[in-house]
């Protein structure tokens, strides 16, 4: 295939990957990494646009390989800057402006710009080293719940990097000396190697959306969207996984249930939207009392529970009271009214041989009507949880 066909091929993949990145975006504004990749389409694309031109139009001499070498360079750098986005809310674009520019400067160094070998020296090791980062970023966090999508990317970007240095090394070395491939055959494979990587790298981006806002809408149905706690359906998943780690590991899980107190009276007396926020500030406070792998639920209405494993009985008694004592002294403050409240609260422990977290659950809610009918504002465990 002649260089000028690779080109407008070249051209094509780019700007189909640019295409797809804007669609993907105003289907999915909250994915806003995907600016950051239709930027490294745009740059990839005018990068190729720019060689195309310069094949039929008299550029000036400095012109042409600065121009189309800082998109380029600047494209992988914003590759760099979406993954960095998506995976650290932080984008680079210091980086991406840094890279095109120097880049273009770079050319009016003349040593330069009259050699090939010199710019192959710069400009390959910092595409790979551009991707190496980009990879390193996303390997890390492999293990996390959308880690699965970043394989496809990952993959990508090592086989890129390799394929340029070695590609640099053989044009650097003296591809004469290779008996079995010449020049024009190696530019071609490069070329092919771009059509190639901006396809798969369509692809892989596609993957990380589809992944993540399926990830997204996942969380979404399971969350109380009004305290921002996992509601009843998650408890169902969440439990079920917690109970099977507990007996593995033999360690112990316990939930702490409780409820608002005469909450119907706060609904009667300041209404149902100060009823709302009076439910989402109990739930606040008791949040703050938790460790960051404790889990938290509404069970509907105003009854919530958590679920705890990894302690001991004594420590689940002093969490339950630390809840039921916060959320007593931290009233509710409105602009011209002052809710006082307090929850009622059971707790329960997983029982030797016990094997369903419903029946831990029935026990702790049990227990919490044991408190409510001793009086409520109370703490109430299901057997004596101080010897387990
Ligand atoms: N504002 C608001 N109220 C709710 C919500 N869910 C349930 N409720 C109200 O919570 C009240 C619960 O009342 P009850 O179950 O009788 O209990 P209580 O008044 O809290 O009394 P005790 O639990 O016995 O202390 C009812 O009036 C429900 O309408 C909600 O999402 N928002």
């Amino acid at each position: 295939m002649d260089l000028h066909t690779l080109l407008v091929c070249t051209a094509l993949v780019s700007f189909i990957m640019m295409l797809t990145m804007a669609a993907l975006y105003i289907a999915s504004r909250n994915e806003s990494y995907l600016i950051d990749w239709l930027v490294c389409g745009a740059l990839f694309f005018a990068s190729n646009l720019s060689g195309i031109l310069a094949t039929n139009v008299d550029f000036p001499s400095f012109f042409h390989p600065a121009f189309a070498n800082a998109c380029y360079l600047a494209g992988h750098a914003a590759l760099f800057s979406g993954v960095s986005k998506c995976l650290y809310n932080r984008s680079m674009w210091g980086v991406v402006l840094i890279v095109f520019v120097g880049i273009f400067v770079m050319h009016f160094v003349p040593a330069m710009n009259e050699s090939i070998e010199l710019r192959i020296v710069v400009l390959y090791p910092m595409i790979a080293a551009l991707d190496i980062s980009a990879m390193l970023a996303l390997w890390k966090h492999r293990n996390e719940e959308a880690g699965k999508a970043y394989y496809l990317l990952i993959i990508l970007l090592f086989i890129f990097s390799a394929q340029q240095l070695f590609r640099g090394y053989l044009l650097l070395t003296g591809i004469e000396n290779t008996p079995w491939i010449e020049k024009h055959q190696l530019l071609n494979i490069g070329s092919l190697a771009v059509i190639a990587f901006y396809f798969l790298l369509t692809i892989a981006f596609s993957v990380v959306v589809t992944w993540r806002k399926e990830l997204a809408l996942r969380e979404y149905s399971l969350t109380d969207h009004l305290t921002g706690w996992y509601n009843r359906k998650a408890l169902e998943v969440f439990a079920n996984k917690e109970l099977k780690r507990c007996i593995r590991n033999d360690t112990q899980l316990a939930f702490i249930v409780f409820d608002i107190d005469h909450f119907k009276s706060v609904n009667d007396q300041f209404g149902h939207i100060l009823g709302d926020k009076a439910i989402a500030h109990v739930t606040a406070i008791a949040k703050q009392q938790l460790r960051e792998y404790d889990q938290y639920f509404r069970l509907g209405g105003e009854e919530f529970a958590v679920l705890v494993s990894h302690i001991s009985g004594q420590d689940v008694e002093l969490l339950a009271q630390r809840i039921r004592k916060s959320v007593a002294k931290t009233p509710l403050i409105l602009d011209d009214e002052t809710v006082y409240l307090t929850v009622s609260v059971g707790v329960a422990m997983l029982n030797p041989q016990e094997t369903s977290w419903q029946t831990v659950l029935k026990r702790a809610d049990d227990a919490l009507y044991r408190s409510k009918h001793q009086g409520r504002n109370q703490v109430t465990s299901c057997g004596d949880l101080a010897k387990i």
